[in-house]
């Protein structure tokens, strides 16, 4: 059945607005129970770039899969739109750090595969694939196999197949996190370029606190045990961004002392 989502948005209008609101998630495992999130609130706007790090085991990658909506909260509610989140949607794209292209597949038919239930004619599906495929830097690849593509290429189809559907929201896992740093340096200005043009909202959790500052409009800092929210950067300079600016190092500095602090 089609998803309610329409393969093409006329405007970007106020979609993919989330709020998170007391959020809470206990784990127990035997006779261990961890706190991996307590009482975590936050408010996205619309077409926001938001990064959230923070030390392994602070519940960011918990936190990201509530917002796909492929686990729920013992507590407190995630509403994207308006609307509760508890099940995975279209609306809502995620790319991992590992591709997870299906290996059979060429990278058109894996991006394709994305738009199955989406409502839209065959050729409207073409062209969006074809779009993208663009858009990522992958022409001339259309027809290429996964195992036929370096890492970065493969990083590349992965975040085209999440952008397919046009959802509001786009969850990124680490999604440049497997990469050399001169490939991930090149697709954090190809992520930007893609945010900007798709203007989906994109929360990313990254391990990279350069990265983070780089691309996002905010920076979410976790801390672990329990996992919370402990502080949030905005980054208000204009993009292109450039590493070495007095603004971006004394940020960078904060996070990374606060991160020294915490782990
Ligand atoms: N399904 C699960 N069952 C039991 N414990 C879990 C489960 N998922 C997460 N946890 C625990 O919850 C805490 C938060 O995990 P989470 O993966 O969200 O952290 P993270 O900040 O993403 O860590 P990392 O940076 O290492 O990926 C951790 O202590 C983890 O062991």
């Amino acid at each position: 059945m089609a998803d309610s989502l329409t393969l093409y948005r006329a405007t970007a209008s106020d979609a993919g607005s989330v709020r998170v609101a007391d959020v809470s998630k206990t784990f127990h495992v035997e006779n261990r129970t961890v706190h991996a999130l307590d009482n975590v609130s936050l408010d996205i706007g619309s077409g926001e770039f938001i990064s959230i790090v923070g030390p392994s085991g602070c519940g960011k990658s918990t936190l990201l899969r509530f917002l796909a909506g492929l686990d729920g909260p013992d507590s407190g509610h995630i509403k994207v739109d308006g609307e509760v989140i508890d099940r995975p949607s279209l609306k809502r794209g995620i790319v991992f750090q590992d591709h997870r292209l299906l290996p059979w597949f060429s990278v058109e038919k894996n991006i394709a595969l994305s738009l199955h239930s989406v409502a839209g004619s065959a050729a409207e599906k073409r062209e969006r694939v074809q779009y993208l495929i663009d858009l990522v830097g992958l022409a001339g690849f259309e027809k290429a196999l996964p195992h036929e593509l370096s890492g970065g290429m493969s990083q590349r189809a992965a975040i085209a197949r999440g952008l397919a559907p046009r959802p509001p929201l786009l969850l990124l896992d680490e999604p440049l996190g497997a990469l050399d740093s001169l490939t991930r340096s090149h697709l954090q200005d190809e992520l930007l370029a893609i945010w900007q043009k798709e203007r989906s909202t994109v929360v990313m959790v990254t391990h990279d606190v350069e990265e983070a500052i780089y691309l996002s409009d905010r920076v979410v800092l976790m801390e672990p045990r329990p996992g919370r929210i402990s502080r949030i950067f905005d980054i208000a300079s204009d993009r292109p961004r450039h590493r070495d600016d007095a603004d971006f190092v004394a940020t960078r500095r904060d996070i990374t002392d606060l991160l020294a602090k915490r782990k």
